[in-house]
């Protein structure tokens, strides 16, 4: 008799997100996972990209294996992937029609109390459900958990619920991926602390929190590239040299708070006050369906100092990323 796990997680969409999510849900135990993607050559897509995504690549039968033994399930339909799922998680298009219509045809074939997650950069839970009928109660039971790309390695979880989404959902999200172990740290063994991080925001916004400052740092960066203040690799650098080891051991409040002196950030925000307005008032104003001649240098400049972004140049980039991670677990206590 096939094992009944405790989790059976439908993984719809598999692109991107959707196969780093994969590996991820392989680090528990407790969960099978089942997966659809309408793309005829999905599964071709899982055999050779799952390998690379995992803490070991494992044997040749992997996927084979993972298979035989119930742990993941290859579907055809929507309504396939998601029968006996206790929890069905989207990675689909950042459409809103798209996601309005899957929540729709999700809602009239899941079981009533399976918990529904959108990874949306952006789309609210409220915007996804509207348009399901209440006696689905899809609106009670969809929340955002919105991972930053790899979620297999990347530890931030913005769970965004709507107005109407159940307190108990949030609560079993935030525990659900606190307890999903992190990747093999070197040595091989899994590391001891917590490696997801959930965040839960108290409303919803388009964007969120994370993409938010995250697309506020790309338009003032484009901006002063397409205004030849900076070069585009240059600017990279100096993120890199500055900014990104700054933030990976201090956010943003706590780092002005250190650098107000004894009076802290309030000593910090009253000293630079002048400056910090100038600055404010000018930032670039630049509107992404405009103007497009920063566009251009943006691309142009970027191709230029990488290239096509190779595999080879991915994995570099994920295994910096999972040392990083991993440094900042060691003294997670402190930050
Ligand atoms: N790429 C990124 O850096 C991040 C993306 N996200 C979000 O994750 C979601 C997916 O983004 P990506 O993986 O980058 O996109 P993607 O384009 O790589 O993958 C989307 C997948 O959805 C499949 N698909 C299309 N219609 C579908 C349907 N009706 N049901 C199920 N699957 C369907 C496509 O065949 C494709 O394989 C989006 O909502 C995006 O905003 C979130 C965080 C980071
Ligand atoms: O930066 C990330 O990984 C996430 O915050 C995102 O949502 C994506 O970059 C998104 O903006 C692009 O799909």
């Amino acid at each position: 008799m096939a094992t009944e796990y405790p989790h059976r997680i439908a993984l719809l969409g598999l692109g991107t997100i959707g196969l780093s999510m994969l590996a991820m849900h392989l680090r528990r135990p407790d969960t099978s996972i089942t997966v659809y993607d309408p793309r005829p050559d999905y599964e071709s897509q899982i055999r050779s990209t799952l390998p690379t995504l995992l803490d070991s690549p494992g044997s040749p039968t992997l996927i084979d294996d993972l298979i035989r033994t119930t742990r993941l399930k290859l579907s055809t339909t929507v309504a396939e992937a998601i029968q006996n799922a206790t929890i069905i998680q989207e990675q689909s298009p950042e459409v809103t029609s798209s996601k309005q219509a899957l929540w729709k045809e999700v809602a009239g074939l899941a079981g009533p109390d399976t918990h529904l997650w959108s990874s949306s950069s952006g789309i609210s839970a409220s915007a996804q459900a509207s348009g399901c009928s209440a006696a689905d109660r899809v609106a009670e039971r969809l929340l955002v958990a919105h991972p930053f790309n790899p979620p297999h390695l990347m530890p931030l979880v913005e769970i965004v619920p709507g107005p109407e989404t159940e307190a108990e959902r949030v609560e079993f999200v935030k525990k659900y991926f606190g307890d999903i172990p992190g990747p093999a740290v070197s040595g091989g063994d899994q590391s001891a602390s917590q490696h997801y991080r959930p965040i839960t925001l108290h409303k919803e916004v388009p964007g969120f929190v994370g993409n938010r400052l995250a697309f506020a740092l790309l338009r003032e960066a484009c901006y002063l590239v397409g205004e030849g203040v900076v070069s585009a690799r240059d600017l990279d650098s100096l993120v890199t040299a500055s900014l990104g080891p700054r933030w990976a051991g201090s956010g943003v409040f706590e780092s002005y708070h250190a650098g107000g002196g004894e009076g802290g950030i309030g000593a910090f925000l009253q000293k630079l006050a002048p400056t910090i307005q100038d600055v404010w008032g000018d930032l670039g104003q630049i509107d992404i369906q405009g103007e497009q001649g920063w566009k251009d240098l943006v691309v142009q400049q970027t191709e230029d100092a990488y290239g096509p972004y190779t595999p080879e140049t991915r994995k570099k980039k994920q295994e910096m990323l999972r040392d990083v991670v991993e440094l900042q677990k060691k003294k997670w206590g402190e930050l």
